[in-house]
């Protein structure tokens, strides 16, 4: 299979850089008009890929919300997984896993292997355990075209305090972060498969994002507070690679499918404007 990084590349040029979340707060079930259980879940699932996956580059269903259903949660995350890849969009599944590398094998057989019922296109991993404790998930990923995206400068204003502590090498976490990222997209045309996760909110922090070589995943945008214009101030000039993703900013325009597709049209019009990109 073709690498992730050409993949999503190819689906960011042909129908533009945005991702959007699939995120059933219990209050959009009830501003849908839809009950907070598993025919709720459901069924906002499905108006969202009805209304959005053949438009999307990418989609990202938020695991949380179809996890606080428990196993028949999960069975309708599996479901909306399968309706998106029929719809054409690029399933990221936002997870944020980390763990000790043995058990990080499992879960890159969960998310990352294609014989998995909850097999998706990439997912977002946590680095806190050590970069190199996610290496079972980038191996199974380059195996199967999947890719990851490891957190780097998240957008919540907690993150910091973590993010920005300075290791012995005078180097800050979220740069050791980055760094690694970047050896393992080394050469990698159009895109490398390895992502980041930087907050659209985290302003100018004056982290080398320059050769990261991968996508770098910007959410923070609309409910938290970060707009398409911050999106220079964060990633500098080259904004080639970064992929704004909206969640509430979009949802809260449901479940109307046209006030939908309006919101999606609506951002993807406000990003390529910061973005430069005509595509
Ligand atoms: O740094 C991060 C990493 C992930 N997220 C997730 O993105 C969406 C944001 O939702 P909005 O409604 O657009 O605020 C949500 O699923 C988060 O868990 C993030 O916000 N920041």
């Amino acid at each position: 299979m073709e690498s992730f990084g050409t993949r999503l590349y190819r689906a960011m040029a042909e129908r533009g850089p945005l991702c959007v979340g699939i995120d059933p707060h219990p209050a959009l079930l009830a501003r849908w008009g839809l009950p907070d259980d598993l025919t709720g879940l459901a069924r906002f699932s499905e108006i969202v890929v009805d209304a959005l996956g053949d438009r999307l580059a990418v989609c990202k269903p938020q695991s949380a919300f179809f996890e606080r259903f428990g196993a028949q949660g999960v069975a309708v995350l599996e479901s909306t997984i399968r309706q998106l890849r029929d719809s054409g969009a690029l399933v990221l599944l936002d997870v944020k896993r980390g763990d000790i590398g043995s058990t990080v094998s499992a879960y890159a057989s969960a998310y990352l292997e294609p014989s998995s019922p909850l097999y998706v296109d990439a997912i977002t991993a946590s680095p806190y355990l050590g970069v190199g404790a996610l290496a079972p998930m980038f191996d199974t990923a380059a195996a199967h075209g999947g890719g990851v995206f490891v957190l780097a400068l998240t957008s919540n204003p907690e993150g910091s305090s973590v993010q920005h502590a300075r290791g012995a090498d005078g180097r800050t976490v979220a740069q050791t972060v980055i760094d690694e990222i970047s050896q393992l997209n080394a050469g990698a045309q159009p895109l490398g498969s390895f992502g980041l996760v930087v907050g659209a909110t985290v302003g100018d922090t004056g982290h080398d994002l320059s050769r990261v070589g991968g996508p770098l995943l910007a959410p923070g945008l609309g409910a938290q507070g970060g707009t398409a214009a911050d999106l220079r101030t964060v990633f500098g000039r080259d904004l080639s690679a970064v992929l704004p993703s909206y969640s509430r900013e979009v949802l809260n325009a449901g479940p109307d499918a046209a006030g939908l597709r309006a919101a999606v049209d609506r951002v993807l019009a406000d990003c390529r404007a910061a973005l430069g990109s005509g595509s």
